[in-house]
C-alpha cells in the first residue's frame, strides 16, 4: 500500500466515530482531507463540522457539509484529526501544515481526540519531524533567540503565513523526552501563540495504518 493509502484507510475507519445528529470536529492536512471526503458520504446524518482550517472549512463546503461556529457549540464529542508524530503517550507534534493553533483550540473542546495516522508518524521519541510554533510576528527575532537557548534550532517557514496572520518557525534539533513539561515552558515565551506540542492535552484514540490494517488504540 502507499502512503496515500495508508492515509485513507485510517480516515475511513474514523467515521465508525461519528454517530447520528453528531458536530465532527474537523482537522488539517492531507490524512483529514480523507476524512472530510468520507463524511461527506454521510453528511446527511451529521448536524456538521466544526473546522480547525481555512483550508478543510472549503474542502467541507465543497462537499456541502454545514460548517459551524465553535463559540455557538457548548459540546463537541469528537475531533479527528491526523498528526506529524506520535508518541506510545499519545502525546504529538502537530502543525505541519500550520494549523497548529486552530487545531489545539477545537481539540482543547473536543471531549474526545481521534488521531488518524499512518505508520511513519509513530515514533518512540518526539522531535526528529521540527517543532511548529507560532509566533507574532514582531516578536519573530526574540523568539528565535529564546529558542537557541532551550536548544532549539528555529527556522522561519519561508513565505508562509497562518489563519491567523502569524508567522512560524520550526524548530529543529529537540529531542522531546518531556512533551508536557516543553509544552507549558514553550507557551511561557512571549510572543509565541502556539506550540505544535500536544501533550496536555493528546489523543484518546489512535487509529494507526498499517498494511496489515488499521490498528485502534486507546489511550491508557
Ligand atoms: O497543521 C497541520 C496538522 O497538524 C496536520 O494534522 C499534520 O501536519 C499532519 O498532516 P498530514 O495528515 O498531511 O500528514
Amino acid at each position: 500500500m502507499t502512503q496515500d493509502e495508508l492515509k485513507k484507510a485510517a480516515a475511513i475507519a474514523a467515521l465508525d466515530y461519528v454517530e447520528d445528529g453528531m458536530i465532527v470536529g474537523v482537522g488539517t492536512g492531507s490524512t483529514v482531507n480523507h476524512f472530510i471526503d468520507g463524511l461527506a458520504g454521510i453528511k446527511e446524518r451529521i448536524a456538521g463540522a466544526v473546522s480547525s482550517s481555512e483550508a478543510s472549512a472549503r474542502r467541507l463546503e465543497a462537499h456541502g457539509i454545514p460548517i459551524l461556529d465553535l463559540n455557538d457549540i457548548t459540546d463537541l464529542p469528537v475531533y479527528v484529526d491526523g498528526a506529524d508524530e506520535i508518541d506510545a503517550g499519545f502525546c504529538m507534534i502537530k502543525g505541519g501544515g500550520g494549523a497548529l493553533t486552530r487545531e489545539k483550540i477545537v481539540a482543547a473542546v473536543a471531549r474526545r481526540f481521534i488521531c488518524i495516522c499512518d505508520t511513519s508518524k509513530k515514533v518512540a521519541c518526539l522531535g526528529r519531524f521540527p517543532l511548529p510554533v507560532e509566533i507574532i510576528p514582531m516578536a519573530r527575532a526574540y523568539v528565535e533567540r529564546e529558542l537557541a537557548g532551550i536548544g532549539g534550532r528555529p527556522e522561519l517557514r519561508d513565505g508562509f503565513v497562518t489563519d491567523n496572520g502569524n508567522l512560524i518557525l520550526d524548530v529543529h534539533g529537540l529531542m522531546i523526552t518531556s512533551p508536557r513539561a516543553l509544552e507549558t515552558e514553550l507557551n511561557q515565551i512571549v510572543g509565541v501563540v502556539t506550540n505544535g506540542l500536544f501533550a496536555r492535552r493528546g489523543a484518546d484514540v489512535l487509529l494507526l495504518a498499517t498494511p496489515a490494517g488499521v490498528e485502534r488504540q486507546v489511550a491508557s
